[in-house]
């Protein structure tokens, strides 16, 4: 099976000499849903940004379908922490924008039926014409997630977009975006600092460590293992912690934040 997205050899460097990370190197499947893990710093947003094409690394390549990521494409959704909607439109009209730019033929009760289908995907329905200042944070946070959603992008990248949430509404938003990505097959590769999340979310797990300096010389950051995860993935935020092989997950993954991600 040929991957969705292959990344090579990517590094990335500020200081010459001194790369954040080298040697990043992971493929993605269609209709994977790939987590990272790693301390601040290590370079997840630069990761997810060369893959979005929004930054450009130093060394290597990211290819998607065939050919070499070079900058931002409707192909691609993202999907960050503050939300970034236009603030003088509303829900209705900032996921339209979004749909106009990536079908610009359809008419207009074409354009409506499809931004109404994913409002209300996100159970915003009754919100869709209000403005993002009349709208909670985690509503906002789902308007993001409906327009990336909307353009039906061949592949989502998700850059802590529940980081800023409550716990109540983070569960809520993550049982939503597990039911849209299981449904519509989605491609999805997301940062997030959050364990338990990631066992909830991904099929596998990169572990980043942070580049540091050692008794040899500096070392890069870069991805220290992949974890697959073997849950069933019919699995739910209230069943997880009763999985067998839950803790021995968890266990491992936070075993890697605290002692080998910051000296690999
Ligand atoms: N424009 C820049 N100039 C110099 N250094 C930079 C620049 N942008 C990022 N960095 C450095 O690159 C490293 C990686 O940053 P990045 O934001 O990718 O990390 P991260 O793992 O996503 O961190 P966090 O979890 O805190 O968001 C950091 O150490 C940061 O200080």
């Amino acid at each position: 099976m040929q991957a969705l997205i292959s990344v090579e050899k990517l590094s990335k460097s500020y200081v010459p000499g001194k790369p954040v990370f080298d040697d990043v190197s992971f493929e993605l499947q269609r209709g994977e849903f790939v987590c990272i893990i790693g301390h601040s710093g290590c370079g997840k947003t630069t990761v997810l940004n060369v893959l979005a094409g929004l930054d450009v690394a130093t060394g290597g390549h990211v290819i998607m379908d065939g050919r070499e990521v070079v900058g931002p494409s409707l192909d691609r959704g993202v999907v960050f922490q503050g939300h970034a909607l236009m603030p003088w439109l509303t829900v209705r009209q900032n996921i339209a924008f979004a749909v106009k730019s990536r079908w610009p033929d359809w008419k207009a009760t074409q354009v409506r039926t499809h931004v109404e289908k994913f409002v209300a995907l996100v159970g915003l329905s009754h919100a869709i014409d209000k403005k993002p200042s009349e709208l909670s944070g985690g509503m906002k946070q789902r308007v993001g997630i409906a327009r990336a959603f909307a353009i039906q992008p061949k592949m989502l990248l998700l850059d802590e977009p529940f980081g800023a949430l409550d716990a109540l509404t983070r569960g809520t938003i993550q049982d939503e975006l597990m039911a849209i990505v299981r449904q519509t097959q989605q491609t999805v590769f997301m940062i997030t600092h959050d364990v338990d999340e990631a066992i909830l979310l991904a099929d596998r797990i990169l572990l980043m460590s942070n580049g540091n300096e050692t008794a040899e010389g500096y070392r890069p950051g870069g991805i220290a293992e992949v974890v697959v995860n073997p849950l069933p993935r019919d699995r739910t935020r209230t069943s997880l912690h009763h999985l067998e092989g839950y803790y021995p997950l968890r266990n491992h993954i936070v075993d890697f934040l605290v002692s080998r991600a910051r000296a690999h």
